[in-house]
C-alpha cells in the first residue's frame, strides 16, 4: 500500500459514514502522489492526516417558527476547515441534504479553491437542513435570525467569512446580517460577502461564479486551439451560478440550449432566453417547466440528470454534487462532447472524471473553473476594508485575470509533476502547495 493508500484508509476509518467527504479526500490525495514523492517533508510533518482533519466543526441547534405558529428544529453547521493562509471563507448551503459529510466536502475543498485564488483566504463552510423552498419570506427571516444568532459566536471580518450558496442568495444574506449587526452593535459588514450594494456589497458578486466559469472555460479552450463561438452548450442548474454563466457563455458567442431544475430540464433550440429564466428563477422563484409559456416552441422534460441525454459540444453542470456519474460521461462522449466546465462543486464522480479524462475530454475542475465567486468576495472584503468600492468594470478585470491566472498556474503544476495538460490534478497540486507550505511555516498545528 502507498504512503498516499494508508492515509486514505485512515480517514476513511476516522469519517465511515461521510461519503461526500470520502470522495474529495480520494480525488485530491491520490493527485498528489508526485508532489510527496517530490517533498519528503510534507510527509514528515503528516500535512495530509492535518489537513483532512477540520481545525472546528460546529454543530448547533436552529430553532423557528413558522407560519402556522409551529415550532420547528433545524441544525446548523459551520466548518472552519483550514486558516493557514487567511481567515475562514466559504458558503451556507440551505437544504434539506445538508449533514456534516456534505459541509466537510465543501469545507475541505474550498481550501485548495481559496488557495489557487492566489488571494489571502483560508476554507471553511456551513450550511443547515432547512428548505427554504415554498417558504414565506417572514419563515425565511425567522430562520435566518435563528441560525445567526448561535452563528455570530463564531465567526468575524477576520476569523470566519461566510456568503452564499444553494438555497441562500442575496435574501437570505440581508437577513443574516441584519441580525449580525444587530446582536454585535457594529456596522462590520466584511463579516459576510454577497451583500446587496446599499451595505457593502460588491458590483460584480452576483454575477461572479459563472461569468469566472466561463472565463476559465474560454481560457482551456484557447489553450487547445478552440473557439467557444458557436458551439453548443448545456447547463445544469438555473440558479445563480447557472444563469450568469449562461449570460457569459451567451455574450461570448455559444448557443445554451438547455437549463434545468430539480424537476426536469428545458431545450430551446433558439437558444435559452434568459431574461424569462431570470424572472422565474430571482423574482418568482417558480419551477422551470413555467418557460414554456412564454416560449412554445421549447420542450420540458421531467427528471433530475436528463439534460446530459441531450446533444452538445460543452457540458456545464452548474447545479450540485455528483450530478455526472458513469453513464452520463458515456452519454457526453457518445453525443460528442469536447469540454466540460465544473460550475457546481464536485458535480463529477471520481469514476467520471477518470473516464472524461481518458477520452481526451477537457475539463475544467470546480476547485478552479468556480473559484471567480469566492475570489470576487474575497475582493467585497477589501472594499470593505477600505470602505470604498470599485467598479463593475474594475472589480470584472480583476475577476478575468484571476481566473486567467489560475488557468495558468493549474496547467504549470500539471506539467511539473508528469501529468501534462491534466487541469484536475493541476488545480489540487498548485491549490495544495501554498496551503501546505504555509502549514509547515507555521510548526504543528
Ligand atoms: N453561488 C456561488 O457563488 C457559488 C456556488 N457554487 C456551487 O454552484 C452550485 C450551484 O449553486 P448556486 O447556483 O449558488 O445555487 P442555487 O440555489 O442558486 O441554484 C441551485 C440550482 O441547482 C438545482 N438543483 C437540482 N438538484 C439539486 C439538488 N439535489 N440540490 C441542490 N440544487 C439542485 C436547483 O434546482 P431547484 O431549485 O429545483 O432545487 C437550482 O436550479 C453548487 O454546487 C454550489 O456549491 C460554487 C461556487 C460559488
Ligand atoms: O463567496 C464565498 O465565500 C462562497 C463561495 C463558495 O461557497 C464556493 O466557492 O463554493
Amino acid at each position: 500500500m502507498s504512503y498516499i493508500e494508508s492515509v486514505i484508509e485512515r480517514i476513511k476509518a476516522r469519517n465511515p459514514y461521510e461519503k461526500e467527504f470520502l470522495q474529495t479526500i480520494e480525488e485530491v490525495f491520490k493527485s498528489l502522489e508526485p508532489v510527496i514523492e517530490k517533498h519528503p517533508e510534507y510527509v514528515k510533518a503528516n500535512i495530509l492526516d492535518r489537513l483532512a482533519e477540520p481545525e472546528r466543526q460546529i454543530m448547533f441547534r436552529v430553532p423557528w417558527v413558522n407560519d402556522d405558529g409551529k415550532l420547528i428544529v433545524n441544525r446548523g453547521y459551520r466548518v472552519q476547515f483550514n486558516g493557514a493562509i487567511g481567515p475562514y471563507k466559504g458558503g451556507i448551503r440551505f437544504h434539506p441534504s445538508v449533514y456534516i459529510g456534505i459541509v466537510k466536502f465543501l469545507g475541505f475543498e474550498q481550501i485548495f479553491k481559496n488557495s489557487l485564488t492566489g488571494l489571502p483566504i483560508g476554507g471553511g463552510k456551513g450550511g443547515a437542513d432547512f428548505n427554504p423552498k415554498g417558504k414565506s419570506n417572514g419563515e425565511v427571516m425567522r430562520f435566518c435570525q435563528s441560525f445567526m444568532m448561535e452563528l455570530q459566536r463564531h465567526i468575524g471580518p477576520d476569523v470566519d467569512v461566510p456568503a452564499g450558496d444553494i438555497g441562500v442568495g442575496g435574501r437570505e444574506i440581508g437577513y443574516l446580517y441584519g441580525q449580525y449587526r444587530r446582536v454585535k452593535k457594529v456596522f462590520e459588514n466584511g463579516v459576510l460577502t454577497g451583500k446587496g450594494l446599499t451595505y457593502g456589497g460588491s458590483l460584480i458578486r452576483t454575477q461572479a461564479t459563472g461569468y469566472g466559469l466561463m472565463y476559465f472555460v474560454e481560457e482551456m479552450l484557447k489553450h487547445n486551439d478552440i473557439s467557444l463561438v458557436g458551439k453548443r452548450v448545456l447547463i445544469s442548474g438555473s440558479g445563480n451560478v447557472a444563469i450568469y454563466a449562461c449570460e457569459k457563455a451567451t455574450e461570448m458567442g455559444a448557443k445554451v440550449v438547455a437549463m434545468s431544475d430539480s424537476s426536469g430540464y428545458i431545450l430551446d433550440e433558439n437558444g435559452i432566453d434568459l431574461d424569462t429564466i431570470k424572472r422565474l428563477k430571482e423574482v418568482e422563484r417558480k419551477r422551470i417547466s413555467e418557460y414554456l409559456k412564454e416560449n412554445p416552441t421549447a420542450t420540458f422534460t421531467k427528471g433530475w440528470g436528463n439534460i446530459w441525454n441531450e446533444k452538445c459540444d460543452v457540458a456545464l453542470p452548474c447545479a450540485t454534487q455528483n450530478d455526472i456519474d458513469l453513464e452520463k460521461a458515456k452519454k457526453l462522449v457518445e453525443n460528442g462532447c469536447i469540454a466540460l466546465g465544473e460550475g457546481a462543486n464536485m458535480p463529477t464522480t471520481n469514476e467520471a472524471i477518470d473516464y472524461l479524462l481518458e477520452k481526451g475530454i477537457l475539463l475544467a475542475p470546480a476547485k478552479a473553473a468556480n473559484a471567480g465567486g469566492v475570489a470576487t468576495s474575497a475582493l467585497e472584503m477589501s472594499q470593505n476594508s477600505m470602505r470604498y468600492s470599485w467598479t463593475a468594470e474594475e472589480v470584472d478585470k480583476k475577476l478575468k485575470s484571476i481566473m486567467i491566472n489560475i488557468h495558468t498556474n493549474a496547467s504549470k503544476a500539471s506539467k511539473e509533476y508528469g501529468f501534462g495538460y491534466n487541469l484536475v490534478a493541476g488545480a489540487n497540486i498548485a491549490g495544495f502547495r501554498k496551503v501546505a507550505d504555509a502549514m509547515l511555516a507555521q510548526g504543528n498545528y
